[in-house]
């Protein structure tokens, strides 16, 4: 579990409620990596078994100590784990395997029983989890019914040696370290499972990061700086989708972290200029209708004053939300819905760009596929779709690298390189024209390619890295090929 924190970082602790956080001592560069560090725990998600050797989902036990789930692959898991539990004579193993999301705090409690990694226990429980808000809510009674409940029935206490300190109040305490400072990870299969980071959960949040998060095939986290950090900003990470407009991040950030963000983008009704959660006026038609505040309840427009009620822009919203997921892969249903939505929504809505996203991922899949022969068309929309994502990226993550950003700018010079070999062909574009398109193109990619070059090396990105660089060379000898 080593971890290699920045020189230039310090952690600090804020005096009015005791939180920690990581402030730059020094500037730090662009794709300086701040953190790389080894999980303390990998969890499945909840309700989902997965193996305790490979974490792949697994439905079969390990043969020793009957808990713990182990797929037809894997011979044995955590060595002292595994002996702990099988030393368990009275252990009523049914109890604990029909409630799935005990053997995460299990493996909590083995944590902080086996002494090697007793410190890392200690150091979890530095962390910030508002238990007392927490205290008589429904997530209280879902754990108190699917955890502690169990756990206590189980006669798992009665064999650790620090269990005379378990009481209900700790077990809620582990659930809520998990549920706050827990990052969501990719499974190995597909899905995704629970990593705790001790070190990478110290961050701060901010709706506009100065960094960036990669977790590789190895669960090592690796934190760099998104742009250039001056000695004294906080470090921070977005804990939630930076595509998603002000009232819904910070409708996430409440449930899942209790904390009200008062970051520079929420507190800016236009994010940036990017209009991400602004609508469209239903009475004047022209009018952009904006939150002053993030916490009003009411919308207003800003050229004819008409208001609108939250909870009538919620419903709204949801019901837009429902038509995108409803129209799966159906570009004409999407092309469809897009068009009533522009009636209602800004351009950049958070929602027009989840559809746009929605229809070029849908259009890759036919450019990809020869069969189908895809016309002009199929590469200007693609073309035009891209450029609208990429301008509402930098929009809200000026100056910033970012995976998001890389990808879509790849999505857009490869779909542009093959279009104008297409009109090339076609006698559209003379070879020079071709030539000066096809070096502006170059130049895109470079910069996308710019932009994933922090990624560690096993991690989808990294891969697309390397098959980038490969796509360059292939249109740089085009090009001189050409000349
Ligand atoms: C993952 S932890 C971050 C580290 C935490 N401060 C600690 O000492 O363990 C998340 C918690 O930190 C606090 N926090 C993080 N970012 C914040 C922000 N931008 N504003 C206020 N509180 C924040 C909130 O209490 C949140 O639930």
């Amino acid at each position: 579990m080593g971890e290699n924190f920045n020189k230039k970082c310090a952690i600090e602790t804020n005096e009015k409620d005791g939180g920690r956080y990581v402030k730059a001592q020094e500037n730090i560069a662009t794709g300086e990596c701040i953190l790389l560090e080894q999980p303390t725990l990998l969890l499945a998600s909840d309700g989902e078994r997965r193996c305790g050797n490979c974490f792949k989902l697994a439905q079969s036990y390990c043969r020793s100590c009957k808990i713990t789930n182990l797929c037809l692959n894997c011979k044995e898991h955590n060595k002292y784990d595994c002996e702990k539990l099988a030393a368990m004579e009275n252990l009523n193993c049914d109890l604990l395997k029909r409630n799935t999301e005990c053997y995460g705090i299990i493996k909590c409690l083995l944590l902080q029983e086996n002494p090697d990694t007793k410190a890392y226990f200690d150091s979890m429980l530095e962390a910030d989890c508002y238990l007392e808000e927490r205290r008589g809510s429904d997530i209280w009674s879902h754990y108190h019914v699917n955890v502690v409940e169990p756990l206590m029935k189980s006669n798992i206490l009665k064999y650790l040696r620090h269990g005379e300190r378990v009481d209900e109040d700790f077990l809620q305490r582990l659930c809520a370290l998990i549920d706050v400072n827990g990052f969501e990870i990719r499974a190995p299969d597909y899905g995704t499972m629970k990593g705790v980071y001790l070190r990478g959960t110290i961050l701060t949040h901010d709706c506009t990061p100065n960094t960036q998060i990669a977790i590789d095939d190895k669960y090592c986290m690796k934190i760099y700086a998104s742009r250039a950090i001056e000695a004294g900003e906080i470090v921070t990470n977005c804990y939630t989708n930076v595509l998603l407009g002000t009232d819904e991040r910070r409708k996430i950030l409440k449930i899942t972290k209790n904390l009200k963000c008062h970051c520079k983008r929420c507190l800016d009704p236009t994010e940036f200029e990017s209009h991400m959660s602004t609508l469209l006026c239903s009475e004047c038609k022209t009018g952009y209708v904006l939150k002053k505040d993030p916490s009003e309840t009411k919308w207003q427009c800003q050229n004819c004053q008409h208001r609108r009620d939250a909870k009538d822009v919620d419903r709204m919203l949801n019901n837009l939300q429902e038509e995108i997921i409803n129209a799966t892969n159906d570009i004409y249903k999407l092309e469809m819905s897009l068009m009533r939505f522009s009636k209602a929504l800004h351009p950049q809505h958070y929602l027009i760009v989840d559809i746009k996203q929605n229809i070029a991922s849908a259009l890759r899949q036919i450019l990809n596929d020869p069969s189908q022969c895809p016309g002009r068309k199929v590469y200007e929309r693609k073309i035009e779709l891209c450029e609208d994502i990429i301008k509402v990226l930098n929009l809200i993550l000026p100056g910033c690298i970012s995976r998001l950003k890389a990808i879509t700018l790849y999505e857009l010079v490869s779909t542009q390189a093959e279009y104008y070999r297409m009109r090339y062909k076609e006698n559209e574009l003379t070879k020079t024209q071709l030539i000066e398109l096809l070096h502006e193109v170059e130049q895109m990619f470079r910069e996308a390619i710019r932009m994933l070059l922090y990624e560690p090396k096993d991690t989808p990105e990294g891969n697309l890295l390397q098959t980038m660089l490969q796509e360059l060379k292939y249109l740089q000898t085009d090009i001189k090929m050409l000349d």
